[in-house]
């Protein structure tokens, strides 16, 4: 079988994130695209523990994968912008198409790099830049489309998000916990890129672009970071209900368009306030589909290579596919399509929250926790209320539990004479990933 070939060049945080998912999901991520997707060539200086590489071509030079006549697309991950800027003309040039997750290189050479990419018909495509795995340019450039953007406001630095969260949960110093996202991996190189602003505005120019039509022109931001906010600032700004969080925000004002990222003191109560640690969120204010939010991880490894190996796949689907069918009417080619089958709502498994009535009695709870424990149901906590109308009300949270084993066990215990039969059951999902 064909394959779509990929180049990558940088074996660092994002590019080991990428080989290691493009390796994991490859079978799910060939049934999407049509055709497998093969790494055929890496250029790194140095291997990476953190994935495994073995029976890849390696150089030590990265233009040897820009010039591999082999390599269909070059994914840039080496960051920066001279090196990486010659990289990708050298790409585009050789007819390969680019995907990058390097913010720096699209909002500061863009322009020139769209145009060479126009000349030699190829796409560049930079999802993975603008706040990691949330995909917000798809679904500013394609899902709102239909609309007049009014403005985009967005946590768009992870590193930055997590040193204020970290100092005001864990009022510790700012060094300490800018040592800490570094180690992470979810720093730039230069870290001052991400405490300055920097890197937030590369962002938000990208943002602008798409969302109002305008030239990419990072030089126009408006630039202030976090690195003066002090301890005393996060807690005077709670006390009058507010949270400190760095922010991005591009407004057209219908005079101009507003461009601007700093630390802003925002309601505590609203969604963005709870947006912390290493999360980014980005809401989009549209005229006809009004405030919307985008929430995710907004650096990282994995999150990154999320958006870098989708934009792979979308890449990889116009160089294979019908153009009908570029993107599959269900994701999946139809010849493709899986007959996992869907469980019955007895083999679902979820913790559950119980609410009975029972008889004022000695040994009636241990009854009941007895059948719960016959049928494997472990209790995560249990509350007995005030007797009402002579019964007293008993709350019991369980772990996560098979539905069947649930059902069979709430039978036993409804014909039990000292419980009333009129048991609650509401399910419960903490949604931790
Ligand atoms: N880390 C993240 O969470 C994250 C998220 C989104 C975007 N990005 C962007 O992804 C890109 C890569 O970031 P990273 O965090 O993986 O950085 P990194 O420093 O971990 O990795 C970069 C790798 O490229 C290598 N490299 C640099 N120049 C090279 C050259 N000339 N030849 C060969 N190898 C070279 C380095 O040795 C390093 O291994 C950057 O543009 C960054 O802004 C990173
Ligand atoms: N250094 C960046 C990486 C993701 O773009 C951040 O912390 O958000
Ligand atoms: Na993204």
């Amino acid at each position: 079988m064909k394959s779509i070939k990929v180049g990558i060049a940088g074996l660092g945080t994002v590019g080991s994130g990428t080989v290691n998912v493009l390796k994991r999901n490859a079978g799910e991520i060939a049934r999407r695209v049509g055709q497998p997707i093969e790494i055929a060539h890496i250029g790194a200086r140095r291997e990476n523990p953190a994935c495994d590489i073995s029976g890849i071509r390696v150089s030590r030079d990265v233009f040897d994968v820009a010039n591999d006549p082999d390599v269909d697309i070059l994914v840039e991950l080496i960051g920066g912008t001279d090196v990486a800027r010659e990289l990708v003309l050298t790409a585009i040039g050789n007819g390969k198409h680019i995907v990058t997750a390097n913010k720096a290189l699209i909002a500061e050479h863009g322009n020139e790099i769209f145009l060479a990419a126009q000349e030699h018909g190829v796409d560049v495509a930079f999802e993975a830049a603008v706040a990691g795995g949330i995909p917000i340019l798809k679904a500013l450039g394609e899902g709102l489309a239909a609309n007049h953007i009014n403005w985009v406001a967005g946590i768009i630095n992870g590193t930055g998000n997590y040193i204020l969260t970290e100092m005001e949960q864990g009022a510790r110093g700012f060094e300490e916990v800018l040592a800490e996202a570094q180690a992470l991996g979810y720093a730039e190189a230069d870290p001052t890129f991400d405490v300055e602003g920097v890197d937030a505005a590369h962002k938000l120019t990208i943002l602008a672009s798409i969302a109002f039509g305008i030239p990419l022109q990072f030089s126009k931001v408006y630039m202030e970071g976090i690195s003066r906010i002090t301890i005393e600032d996060v807690n005077s700004a709670a006390q009058f209900g507010y949270r400190i969080k760095h922010l991005g925000i591009a407004r057209d004002t219908g005079n101009g368009i507003e461009l601007r990222v700093h630390p802003t003191l925002i309601p505590q109560e609203i969604m963005l306030a709870a947006v912390n640690g290493v999360m980014n969120a980005v809401m989009i204010d549209g005229d006809a589909v009004g405030p919307t939010l985008y929430y995710g991880a907004g650096a990282g490894a994995e999150p990154t290579a999320s958006a870098v190996v989708a934009d792979i796949i979308e890449l990889g689907r116009e160089l294979t596919v019908d153009h009908h069918e570029r993107v599959p009417y269900l994701g999946f080619h139809t010849d493709q399509m899986s007959d996992e089958p869907v469980l019955t709502i007895e083999d679902v498994s979820c913790g559950y929250y119980l609410r009975l009535h029972v008889q004022d009695k000695a040994g009636v709870l241990a009854d009941v926790t007895r059948i719960l424990s016959d049928n494997r149901i472990s209790i995560e906590a249990m509350v007995q209320k005030e007797v009402d109308e002579g019964l007293v009300p008993i709350v019991i949270l369980t772990h996560r539990v098979r539905e069947g084993d649930m059902n069979e066990a709430l039978k036993r215990i409804a014909a039990l004479d000292t419980v009333d039969n009129d048991i609650m059951r509401i399910r419960v999902e903490t949604l931790d990933a």
